[in-house]
């Protein structure tokens, strides 16, 4: 089994670059905030609204454990980091990847804070969770790819690719 995941924040590329690494490598690609929704019959934003964040998170570990794959990209939410099941389910199944781009880039990219589906606790800050996830980001990494504010999305695609082989 050979399967590449991407972590980091929201807005980190996860999605864009692991659809676009997909296709460079000949893999599928599965992007688990939907596999999430459809499980739950909701959209992300609702079921936070609704259900609040621990009940998110434990729903996204009930998706991402759900997962079987072979010869994928995947690319989970940006809170996978935040159940240790959902994250070394990810782990088991191929190289981890964190896509780790600087908080300023990131407010750059996100202009829908509030209806994207973020785990935010009223207050929250996109700084706060960074803070907090940074680290896990760091330690459940097997590589780490750096983005420089204002990186083409081909960059970011072409520093994963130098570090994946398609065995
Ligand atoms: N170098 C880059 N790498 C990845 N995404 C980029 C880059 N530059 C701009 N973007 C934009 O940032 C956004 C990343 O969003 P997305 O792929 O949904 O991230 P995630 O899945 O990690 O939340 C997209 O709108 C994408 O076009
Ligand atoms: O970081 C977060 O709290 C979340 C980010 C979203 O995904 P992206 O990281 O793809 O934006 C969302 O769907 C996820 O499950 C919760
Ligand atoms: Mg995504």
């Amino acid at each position: 089994m050979y399967n590449i995941t991407l972590i980091g924040m929201p807005g980190s590329g996860k999605s864009t670059v692991g659809v676009l690494l997909a296709k460079a490598l000949g893999f599928g690609f599965l992007d688990t905030d939907l596999v999430i929704q459809q499980q739950e019959g909701a959209l992300l934003q609702d079921i936070l609204d609704r259900r609040g964040v621990p009940y998110f998170l434990d729903a996204e570990e009930r998706a991402v454990c759900s997962v079987q794959c072979d010869h994928h990209v995947i690319a989970p939410g940006g809170s996978v980091v935040c159940r240790e099941g959902a994250i070394n389910h990810l782990k088991a199944m191929g190289p981890v990847i964190y896509l780790r781009v600087p908080l300023e880039e990131l407010k750059r990219r996100i202009h829908n804070l509030d209806s994207r589906g973020i785990a935010l606790e009223p207050g929250q800050t996109l700084e706060d969770i960074l803070t907090i996830r940074a680290p896990l980001y760091e330690t459940y990494a097997d590589y780490i790819v750096d983005a420089l504010p204002g990186q083409e999305l081909a960059e970011s695609v072409a520093q994963v690719l130098k570090l994946v082989s398609a065995p």
